[in-house]
């Protein structure tokens, strides 16, 4: 069972295997982002509309590298800071490529590019109305996480830390509670920073990982990518396993009972 899982991540309907999506910024080239996708087990990448080439043939094309038709293409909305210009470029996506499964991403400031909440749902419920669906990165509260469930969400994305952080899960009390209250995927966006984040992330009960940094910035992009398949699986079968109490004293490995 190499880099399968028993059962699928399940988004807007959508069955997926592997539950670590990747993005397609920071890389090198386009190659080394696609040998990254392939070695991550990947099967959705994310797509910054704003910042990625998908039209002009007379550059190199990111669609020449990853094929849509092996990867779904999942287009976000990274550098939009108004829930208007959030739509705006998920409309354009949909024009170009047809995609209506989106990851939305609404940012305060450049310092923090914490997710702005206020524009993040404004944009969510203009966004459905319009027939998208749509995968909302969010801040680590439960509140405006059940509000962004509640206008519609596919998915809920904390957090785990500023985007290209690497810092690791900051909060997990609070991812445990919004994965408590969810009854549609939630997964990390951002901040992972290396393979330990991301079991930590699965061990919590997260349903997949979202990460871009950790891979594309790691001294061995493609190694990392595989640290990081085996990490979400690592992650995921212990948290269906089900974790041990932890004991304050020790308890022998080879218990005592019958000893002679
Ligand atoms: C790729 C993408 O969608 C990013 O906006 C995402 O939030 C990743 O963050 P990291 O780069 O911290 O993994």
């Amino acid at each position: 069972m190499d880099g399968e899982l028993p059962e699928p991540l399940v988004i807007a309907g959508r069955s997926f295997t592997s539950r670590l999506i990747v993005g397609t910024g920071k890389y090198d080239s386009y190659a080394q982002n696609a040998a990254a996708a392939e070695a991550a087990g990947a099967e959705i990448v994310t797509v910054a509309v704003r910042r990625v080439n998908l039209t002009d043939k007379s550059q190199p094309m990111l669609v020449d590298y990853l094929s849509p038709e092996r990867f779904t293409f999942l287009p976000n909305t990274a550098g939009c800071y108004t829930g208007e210009d959030a739509v705006r470029t998920l409309r354009l996506a949909r024009e170009a490529g047809g995609w209506n499964l989106v990851k939305l991403e609404v940012l305060s400031d450049p310092k923090t590019l914490y997710p702005d909440m206020i524009e993040t749902l404004r944009a969510l419920d203009m966004l459905i109305a319009d027939g998208f669906e749509v995968m909302v990165y969010c801040s680590d509260d439960p509140v405006m996480a059940r509000r962004a469930e509640e206008a519609g969400a596919a998915a809920i994305m904390p957090l785990g830390a500023p985007i290209g952080s690497g810092l690791g899960i900051q909060n997990p009390v609070n991812i445990r509670l919004i994965i408590e209250q969810a009854k549609v995927p939630v997964l990390i966006d951002a901040g992972v920073g290396t393979a330990s984040d991301a079991a930590i992330a699965m061990e919590l009960g997260c349903d997949a990982v979202l990460l871009n940094t950790a891979i594309a910035e790691a001294g061995d992009p493609i190694r990392m990518a595989r640290a990081m398949k085996h990490a979400v699986i690592a992650g995921r079968e212990a948290y269906l396993a089900g974790r041990m109490q932890k004991r304050r004293y020790a308890d022998p490995s080879s218990p005592l009972a019958g000893l002679i």
